[in-house]
């Protein structure tokens, strides 16, 4: 199937999805005169799959409800589909904004069936009976709830009625997926199943999708571009391995993955790259412009190395396990506690040689 005739889950041609993006311009909400929502910019791609990530509080759920129409702003405009949706003393009711939406609770009908819960928001997209059975199906399949269709919520499990909510959103017409950690309930591994299935729904559907969560394992493993929030404002949007290898700032850095942050002066700086000098220890590291005065340092695991030969040598403070790799800690003199990976594990309190093979000198 090409893409001129690609079809998504409903019927709708991934075409017609793909001319809704998000974008959203100056938005402020306030509760009790505190902004939840502070000035934020984004702008979501027609098609992408886009996570908001952050720390519980700092107002993910709030820019979704504001996206929804759940929530009227204070200032700025939301647009979907190149429609202004609020802003300007407007806004349009949610059930006319083209959006469906996942919850954390799954706010499913007690009283109707799966498959019942599914046609329902199918039918109200304003298609015939027949096509709404239809995408309820094959909503029902792609969350393997087939067999569960004639079942009332209240006989499934907290992960299968998590699932029915998934179906729900994939069966509306939306042209936009709006998720608020729809996997938070689900057991590890149904997590990464489920995490699957909506990368394949995803791109079967071409749906815009603005997906919010606290996890950054599943940003990282979902998302195109990633928003990181803290306190109402947007510190970071990038793509997954850029915001992990060159954080903005120290916030990003330390909300996202493992490292140390050291302290250095910049010797030299040549287009991307940077000679810091850390205690005694000259790094080549990446940076994006030339620095005086002193620079903080990122050092992922991966800048670091344990070696035989290497140029510095530390205490191991702490051996962790991570399913493949052991992770250490090594207490070093000038640099303090970096982190490395290893495939075999020395033992707490043993000297250890290493070398640092790179690093990122963090904008702000
Ligand atoms: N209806 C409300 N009334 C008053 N304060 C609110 C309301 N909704 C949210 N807040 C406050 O706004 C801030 C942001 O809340 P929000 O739910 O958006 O955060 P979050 O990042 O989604 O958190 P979590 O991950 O814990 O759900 C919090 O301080 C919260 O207490």
């Amino acid at each position: 199937m090409t893409n001129a005739t690609a079809r998504a889950a409903d019927g709708t041609s991934v075409e017609a999805r793909h001319t809704h993006g998000v974008s959203v311009a100056g938005l402020t909400k306030r509760f009790a005169g505190k902004a939840a929502v502070d000035d934020i910019d984004l702008s979501v791609a027609p098609g992408e799959f886009f996570c908001v990530l952050g720390p519980s509080g700092c107002g993910k759920s709030t820019l979704l409800r504001l996206v929804a129409g759940l929530e009227t702003p204070d200032a700025g405009a939301i647009t979907i589909g190149g429609q202004e949706v609020a802003g300007r003393g407007r806004s349009i009711p949610p059930e006319h904004r083209g959006v469906a939406m996942v919850f954390q609770s799954y706010a499913l009908w007690p009283h109707m069936s799966v498959f019942q819960n599914v046609a329902f928001v199918a039918e109200a997209g304003g298609r015939s009976r027949q096509d709404a059975a239809a995408a309820t199906a094959a909503a029902l399949e792609a969350v393997a709830l087939t067999p569960f269709a004639e079942r009332k919520p209240a006989a499934l499990s907290g992960g299968q009625q998590q699932r029915v909510a998934l179906a729900r959103c994939l069966a509306s017409n939306a042209r936009v997926l709006l998720m608020d950690e729809p996997l938070a309930n689900l057991d590890p591994h149904l997590r990464d199943v489920m995490e699957t299935e909506l990368a394949r729904v995803h791109r079967a559907s071409g749906a815009t999708t603005l997906y919010i969560t606290h996890d950054q394992r599943e940003a990282m493993a979902l998302a195109s571009r990633i928003a990181v929030m803290d306190a109402g404002r947007v510190l970071q949007v990038a793509d997954p391995v850029t915001l992990y290898r060159r954080p903005a700032n120290e916030a990003v850095a330390r909300f996202i993955g493992r490292g140390a942050i050291v302290d250095g002066t910049m010797m030299r700086h040549d287009g991307d790259g940077a000679l810091v000098r850390c205690g005694a220890l000259d790094i080549a590291v990446a940076a994006d412009r030339p620095r005086a005065g002193t620079v903080r340092v990122l050092l992922r695991p991966a800048d670091v190395r344990l070696a035989g030969d290497g140029p510095l040598s530390g205490r191991v403070t702490r051996v962790t396990w991570r399913g493949g790799v052991f992770e250490l800690v090594v207490a070093h003199e000038a640099l303090g506690e970096v982190q490395l990976h290893a495939a075999t594990a020395p033992a707490v309190g043993e000297t250890v040689r290493f070398a640092v093979d790179g690093g990122w000198v963090l904008p702000a």
